[in-house]
């Protein structure tokens, strides 16, 4: 048996390792990881290169983060989900870190990093891998991958109106329609008028948002409960539940009166919809919030109809959260999008992309000391941008056939000893059975 230390207890030097005798390793990733075996990695890869070909059309630039930041990123003090279920430890120079479970944090942190070096406003985008440790009571995934993109220092709602439209273009790309999802869009301002009606300080904004997005996953009165009991008055609080049921424009202008920045916001926002020629993506919904405490205006999130899945994606604006990082404010907005409903969805809807492996040639050498000859042959398929899938060992033919199919290769190379005396090879084009000879320098 082992001891603690690794080596085997007592022993000075262990013995010879018999098969058998070692403790067969769990082969799963940890609780709540993936691994991306080829299949899931060619989905995987299918639509990451989707979120970076519509970030490239929208002229954002590519950064990225370590996954390990410092913890005290992501300590904000808003009851927030994100940092109860923190992926944080004290690392071996006792310093206290976190896997990240979001990316806005590190944007942030390498915006101010920056500082004046980088001119305004800043178009950024990255994918990364987020992490949350959550007791697998719930049986749900501790990491998954976000494409991010984020707009710094545009105040207007411009900047929102872009990023929604990204969205829209990244769905299109992937075959979802408006009639498959939507986008709840509303504006945090909604709830800072309210607040201040009531003279609820601003440095409750942050936890009565992050409370009040509770609203459909625990019961309203504990939602109640956990206002009055973060500072929000009896009288307040019906007000907020109020003002979250509004179910138009309309109606919530008739509440706040038309000068508030919120109703400005968001009848601006709808109008650049019709501009951006996607209007029918969006709807208002006074109950949209998203959980996060630094957002400060328009939030919105991308929905499935249906009503069957969490939310695909989300976002909104954030202009204060770099002055809880100690630098000076800059606006910006900016949203998530993870990899793991979005496929639930494509998958619901039939529309999971077909992903097979492709190669363009196997070659074999049809006797063992024509190997070289035949890696000669890989050579020059390659340098000519051909996938090759060389046979590294001698295999009977129907092996080599078995292969091609798996690999869905196009042709077969055989390098045969009479003919690569007389300088050609034979190819077989597997889907006709067509096959003929061809010079090395004629292969292709
Ligand atoms: N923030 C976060 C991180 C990881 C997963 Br899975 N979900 C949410």
């Amino acid at each position: 048996s082992q001891s603690g230390g690794g080596g085997r207890s007592g022993a000075l030097s262990p013995g010879p390792i018999v098969a058998g005798e070692v403790q067969r390793i769990d082969v799963n990733p940890p609780k709540g990881t993936r691994d991306f075996p080829p299949e899931e990695m060619r989905l995987r890869n299918w639509l990451f290169n989707n979120f970076k070909e519509v970030s490239r059309l929208y002229g954002f630039e590519e950064v990225d983060f370590p996954v390990l930041e410092n913890e005290a990123l992501f300590t904000r003090k808003a009851g927030e989900e994100i940092k109860d279920q923190l992926y944080c430890f004290e690392d071996r120079g006792n310093r206290r870190v976190a896997l990240r479970p979001e990316l806005t944090p590190s944007l942030a942190r390498l915006v101010i990093q920056k500082g004046k070096s980088v001119p305004l406003p800043l178009k950024w985008f990255t994918v990364g891998q987020c992490w949350r440790y959550e007791r697998m009571t719930r049986g749900r995934r501790r990491e998954h991958y976000q494409w991010n993109m984020d707009i710094i220092g545009v105040p207007g709602v411009m900047a929102e109106a872009e990023l929604i439209s990204s969205i829209v273009s990244l769905f299109k790309r992937i075959g979802i329609k408006d009639s498959d999802v939507g986008f709840k869009v509303s504006s945090r301002k909604v709830l800072q008028e309210v607040l201040k009606c009531y003279s609820i300080p601003e440095s409750l904004f942050g936890k009565v948002c992050v409370i009040i997005d509770k609203i459909e996953k625990i019961p309203v009165d504990e939602v109640k409960k956990e206002l009055m009991a973060a500072g929000v008055s009896q009288e307040a609080v019906q007000e907020l539940l109020q003002v979250l049921s509004v179910k138009s424009l309309t109606e919530l202008e008739e509440k706040l009166g038309s000068s508030g920045e919120a109703i400005a916001d968001l009848k601006q926002l709808f109008s650049l919809a019709e501009k951006f020629g996607y209007s029918e993506w969006i709807q208002f919904d006074a109950s949209v919030v998203r959980g996060l405490a630094y957002y400060t205006g328009i939030v919105f999130e991308g929905f499935d109809r249906e009503g069957k899945l969490r939310a695909i994606c989300g976002g909104g604006r954030y202009d204060h959260l770099f002055s809880t990082f100690g630098a000076d404010d800059i606006p910006a907005c900016g949203f998530g999008f993870g990899d793991a409903v979005v496929v639930e969805l494509l998958r619901e809807k039939g529309l999971l992309p077909d992903l097979s492996l492709q190669m363009d040639y196997i070659v074999c050498a049809l006797d063992e000391d024509l190997q070289g000859s035949a890696a000669m042959v890989a050579h020059v398929l390659r340098k000519k941008g051909q996938s090759v899938d060389l046979v590294l060992e001698s295999k009977p033919l129907k092996w080599v056939f078995k292969r091609a199919a798996r690999n869905n290769a196009q042709r077969l190379v055989l390098v045969g000893s009479s003919e690569w005396q007389r300088g050609v090879v034979g190819v077989k084009i597997l889907a006709t059975g067509e096959q003929y000879e061809v010079k090395l320098d004629e292969l292709i």
